[in-house]
């Protein structure tokens, strides 16, 4: 072990970085530790949850439907020659078939074109978003889908009825299997380990953002123990322009890529002396270099031209450093595919991003800057309601809005925007190989924006979120 300061060492380092003035070599794991004061000590959080528990079934699907709509073998085995041989459970994330950025770029040129020829751009947009896949099937009985579905805390319950109705309405081949884990209360852990199971049954899910009590006596975040606990390593965040809703910048276009499973988000804290915390920042050249890969595949099977690294290497020279270093290698081995990539200090991203975010294109991270990152890219596009996400790892992927806001001042109130829902569980359908209705649902929602009729709060309208499920659901 090798201390240095602010940062603790563990086990052998490969990073090519300085530790005290000494090379630190060979070391897959990195701890880095970030001290501050506190008038007492954190507590155990011991999760401990309590809610209630709800099982539906609401889609009639036609099991011929998803008898179509299989699995995209040959698509799949197109991105293995991507795949490094050593690390044989890189999840495959590809976009539709018709599309790439480059398309979108062009589609997206002008904010202010006509209406009808928006309602073209919606269709570009709509089968443009990538769709993530994986080596395991998901469940599918008779054509059908069981997928697991957890509401979540605040505006969740009301922006995924969105997504149930419209799915039914287009008789999507999916089954929900409900689960209303909450963590508003620190009771239910039950309930959240019978999700967990469903989960883990059906291997895919779609989900709202469950609340994290601050206080040190609340339970720990569930959001993160199920990113950690299926090993859903790869957040994809998607930022794009949307059509007929100009932003500052016009022709934003990025996807960020960002570690789910360990970094800040490790939840190791000890108070070391009376006032000293230490938080510890868990940094894997596995992990590392397993995300690094993602990104580049990412980007090959999207059409995309550049990854960007965003880390803070000068000031966590081993933690950051480990993530650098082990970008660079990575970028190695894609020379030949023509993916540019550069590097860059996260807070001078940040600069970058409200100055000219047309620079960025994949952005790969560790994950507490994903979460600042993906926050940024939401208000330059529209804000939380709008930008999807998922979480995918080898065996299991989860969808969830890209800006992962519980918006309990929304709560109940019908003004929530549902978009970044609905785009998520599109990008879900297209993971089952449900394009067609993938498309549909996506295409559907951009016109509803493009058009400016229906519009929510947060995008300078009035219409509640039923509202706008109807609009979409009337355009399908
Ligand atoms: N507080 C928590 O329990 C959790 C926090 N987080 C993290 O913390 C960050 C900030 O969270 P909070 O301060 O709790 O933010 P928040 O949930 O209060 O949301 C911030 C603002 O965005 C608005 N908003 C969010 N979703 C919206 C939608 N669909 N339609 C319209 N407006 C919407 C809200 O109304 C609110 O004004 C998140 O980005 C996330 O990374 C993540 C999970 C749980
Ligand atoms: O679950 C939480 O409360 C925090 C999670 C979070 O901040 C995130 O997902 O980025």
């Amino acid at each position: 072990m090798c201390t240095s300061g602010r940062a603790v060492v563990v086990a052998d380092v490969e990073s090519k970085v300085e530790c005290a003035g000494r090379k630190a070599t060979q070391c897959p794991v990195v701890v880095g530790v970030v001290a501050y004061c506190t008038p007492r000590a954190p507590e155990t959080n011991r999760p401990s949850v309590k809610v209630s528990h709800n099982l539906t079934s609401s889609a009639n699907a036609d099991s011929s439907r998803g008898a179509d709509q299989s699995w995209h073998g040959a698509e799949a085995s197109d991105i293995l020659s991507f795949q490094h041989h050593h690390l044989p459970s890189v999840p495959e994330v590809f976009v539709s078939k018709s599309s790439t950025s480059v398309m979108l770029r062009n589609a997206l040129s002008s904010a202010t074109r006509p209406v009808a020829s928006q309602s073209r751009l919606a269709t570009t947009l709509a089968a443009s978003f990538p769709k993530v896949s994986h080596k395991v099937q998901p469940t599918k009985y008779g054509g059908v889908y069981t997928v697991t579905l957890i509401p979540g805390d605040g505006v969740g319950a009301e922006i995924t009825d969105s997504v149930k109705e419209i799915f039914e309405h287009v008789n999507a081949p999916i089954e929900w299997e409900q689960y209303d884990v909450s963590g508003m209360s620190s009771a239910g852990e039950a309930l959240f380990r019978q999700a967990m199971e469903s989960l883990k049954r059906n291997r895919v899910g779609l989900k709202g953002i469950l609340f994290t009590p601050i206080s040190q006596s609340g339970h720990i975040s569930w959001n993160v123990a199920m990113r950690q606990q299926l090993d859903i390593y790869a957040s994809v965040v998607l930022c794009k322009s949307l059509p007929g809703f100009p932003t500052r910048h016009a022709n934003v276009d990025f996807a960020i890529i960002r570690e789910n499973t360990e970094g800040e988000y490790s939840g190791l804290e000890h108070q070391s002396y009376p006032g000293v915390v230490e938080s510890l920042k868990v940094s894997t050249r596995a992990k590392a270099e397993r995300i690094a890969r993602f990104a580049f595949d990412f980007a090959l099977k999207n059409n995309r031209k550049k990854v960007t690294c965003v880390h803070k290497a000068n000031i966590m020279k081993l933690g950051d450093g480990l993530f650098l270093n082990t970008f660079r290698r990575v970028a190695e081995d894609y020379k030949s595919s023509g993916i540019e990539h550069n590097d860059m200090i996260v807070d001078n991203t940040s600069m970058q991003l409200v100055a000219k975010p047309g620079q960025f294109d994949v952005m790969v991270m560790p994950n507490l800057y994903g979460a600042i990152v993906s926050n940024i890219g939401a208000a330059l596009v529209g804000g939380p309601g709008i930008v999807p996400g998922c979480n995918v790892g080898t065996e299991y992927a989860l969808f969830e809005p890209g800006c992962r806001h519980v918006a309990k001042d929304l709560m109940g109130t019908n003004r929530a925007n549902p978009t970044a829902m609905i785009l998520s569980a599109t990008m879900m359908l297209r993971h089952l190989g449900l394009d067609h209705t993938a498309n549909s649902i996506a295409k559907a929602t951009f016109d509803v924006i493009n058009e400016a009729k229906v519009r929510t709060a947060d995008m300078g309208g009035s219409s509640t979120t039923s509202d706008f499920t109807n609009a979409v659901i009337k355009k399908l």
